[in-house]
């Protein structure tokens, strides 16, 4: 497709009753696009995410999801397109991994039919892949918080989507699984939109970033013009500095 995969333009949102949170947002992603939205507490990133994996409506302005509105696509239809990763996580502990990532495929399931040969391949490849092949049998209950995040991931993926949305993916990571993670997401082609607290990481793994502060689009572009030293400063009220003279840039923050 030429045009966009997802595009808002002009969004604005906030709650009942209340004043807008979110203010005229507009951004285009194309396909295959990795974009990180980075911002302080409160900016608005969790809220922008709602709007973009359609499980609310924005005030005004809208989004398209391949040229046509969110909201004109069924819920069904949106789900076999967009996953989502939230902080969020399911509640039935009692369900195995391999059963919690099997709910991805539900978008793809014809009626009541059980699930087909392709299913399990699916959701047997997404567990390998997220390095879960041992805990696939396991109560999702018992896993730690890292081993969670990873099969909620790997339930995104095994929605086959085009676009992926995570709300902060690394938490609960440790190192290594933080870099794998953006890693895989990186080389898995798709277009992701993902919210990071950790600038080095985003810098690293986006090839867009899109600062929020107070609502509003403070800067979006490659990593080293979104997350210059007076964009820091002024999303996150710190002095920040940024070394560039290695192979990734270094942030050092003062308040
Ligand atoms: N449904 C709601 N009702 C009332 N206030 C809300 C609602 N949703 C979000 N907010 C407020 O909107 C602001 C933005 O919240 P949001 O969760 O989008 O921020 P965030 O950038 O994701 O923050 P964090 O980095 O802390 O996760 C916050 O002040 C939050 O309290």
């Amino acid at each position: 497709m030429t045009g966009p995969i997802l595009e808002a333009r002009n969004l604005c949102w906030g709650p009942p009753r209340r004043p807008d949170i979110l203010t005229d947002i507009s951004f285009a992603m194309a396909e295959g696009e990795v974009m990180a939205i980075c911002g302080a507490n409160g900016a608005g990133k969790s809220s922008l995410l709602r709007l973009l994996y359609r499980y609310v409506p924005p005030r005004s302005g809208t989004v398209s999801l391949m040229g046509r509105d969110l909201w004109l696509h069924t819920a069904r239809e949106t789900a076999r397109t967009v996953a989502a990763v939230l902080q969020e996580q399911p509640t039935d502990f009692a369900l195995t991994a391999r059963q919690i990532v099997a709910l991805g495929r539900l978008p793809h399931r014809a009626g009541f039919a059980s699930a087909a040969l392709r299913d399990t391949e699916v959701v047997s490849a997404a567990l390998e892949r997220l390095d879960l092949a041992r805990f696939a049998d396991m109560p999702f209950g018992t896993l730690s918080g890292g081993e969670k995040q990873r099969v909620m991931v790997a339930r995104a993926l095994a929605q086959e989507p085009r676009v992926l949305i995570l709300d902060e993916p690394t938490n609960h990571l440790d190192i290594r699984h933080q870099l794998e993670l953006l890693a895989l997401l990186r080389g898995l082609g798709l277009t992701v939109i993902c919210t990071l607290h950790d600038l080095t990481l985003a810098a690293q793994f986006a090839d867009r970033v899109l600062v929020l502060a107070d609502g509003r689009v403070l800067s979006d572009g490659p990593p080293d013009l979104a997350l210059s030293e007076h964009h820091i400063a002024t999303a996150f009220n710190v002095t920040a500095r940024v070394d560039r003279s290695g192979p990734a840039p270094r942030f050092s923050f003062h308040l």
